[in-house]
């Protein structure tokens, strides 16, 4: 086992301890067992101690009897070693231009470097994780498509969005007990030989509808979403499918894919999805264990009541 306790110098008296504690109590009520999805991209993902705080956040909520599932981008890593290779890499419409010379890079990003480091970050702490790909056990099946600029359909490459998830390898890695974490290259439906590249915020939403998620939580690097960017008044903190259904065409690039894929995993049945803010060390432990929580809400329409006859 390894050195895993909380740093403990803290000015807290014993009583404040106490109710940070017991705040947490009705919400591990609430999520005991539960399956939650969690996006990891952002900041949280290229700061080494933000690194290493999820990865921790990871294990106390397995811990504690949670059942994550983390799925991760790699945006920026896809971007260093592209440019290490020499390969010419764009985005259009918020989708990179994917060639098979760049596919072969997002590959062996995604699967064989991000997936792995925190693998073993998780690993750190024993012997919990396992790492499998879109490829891994059928999970992903992808469909190639276009990028929409200008209202333009634009040919992006070997880009797909993922229609169909076969969530079984998932839920036998959690059947043992353990932390899957995915990477998101999917098989194309067409020519499972050829893998396409898909946007990992859609993968995690789709991954949380198939496994009847309880929460998908996507981690970013703003505090949440805000109704009219960047208006630092604006910041939503709950949010509704239909209101937010509605807001989304007015959104900038960087919040669409993050706020279609919280509006897709709740329409698609998940009770809630949340946007917090990566930059914040545990983000994920608060947003579980907290009253408060952080970050944006996005839930369900409420149940309709028909309007009363008038009498
Ligand atoms: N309405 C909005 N609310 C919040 N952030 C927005 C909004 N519109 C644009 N943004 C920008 O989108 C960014 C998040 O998208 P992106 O950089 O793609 O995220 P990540 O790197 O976490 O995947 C924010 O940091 C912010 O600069
Ligand atoms: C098609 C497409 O654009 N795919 C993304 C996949 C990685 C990803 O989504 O990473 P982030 O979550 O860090 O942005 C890419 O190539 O960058």
């Amino acid at each position: 086992m390894s050195d895993f306790v909380f740093d403990t110098r803290t000015d807290l008296r014993p009583e404040q301890k106490a109710e940070v504690l017991l705040e947490a109590l009705p919400w591990l009520q609430e999520f005991s067992g539960a399956l939650v999805v969690v996006k990891y991209g952002g900041n949280a993902m290229v700061d080494e101690s933000l690194k290493a705080a999820f990865a921790q956040d990871m294990v106390f909520l397995r811990q504690v009897g949670l059942r994550p599932v983390v799925v991760h981008g790699g945006g920026p890593q896809i971007n260093a070693m592209l440019a290490r290779l020499n390969i010419p890499s764009e985005f259009r419409g918020g989708l990179r231009v994917t060639t098979p010379a760049a596919m072969e890079v997002v590959r062996m990003v995604l699967t064989g470097q991000v997936g792995r480091e925190l693998v073993g970050l998780v690993n750190a702490h024993g012997p919990l994780a396992v790492g499998l790909s879109g490829e891994d056990g059928g999970l992903f099946q992808a469909t190639r498509r276009v990028a929409v600029v200008d209202g333009e359909p634009v040919d992006v490459g070997l880009v797909g969005d993922v229609t169909g998830v076969d969530p079984s390898a998932v839920q036998d890695i959690l059947a043992a007990g353990r932390i899957p974490v995915v990477s998101t290259v999917a098989p194309d439906v067409a020519d499972p030989t050829q893998v396409l590249n898909v946007n990992a915020d859609t993968a995690a939403s789709a991954l949380a509808v198939a496994l009847g998620a309880k929460k998908l939580i996507v981690l970013t690097d703003v505090e949440g979403l805000y109704t009219s960017w960047p208006d630092r008044s604006s910041l939503v903190e709950r949010i509704t499918a239909s209101e937010l259904a509605a807001l989304l065409p007015s959104l900038e690039s960087g919040m669409v894919p993050k706020m279609e894929a919280c509006l897709r995993a709740v329409d698609g049945g998940v009770p809630a999805a949340t946007v917090i803010d990566g930059r914040q060390p545990h983000s994920v432990l608060l947003e579980v264990f907290t009253t408060r929580g952080n970050g944006t809400m996005v839930v369900p329409d409420p149940p309709h009541t028909p309007a009363k006859d008038p009498a």
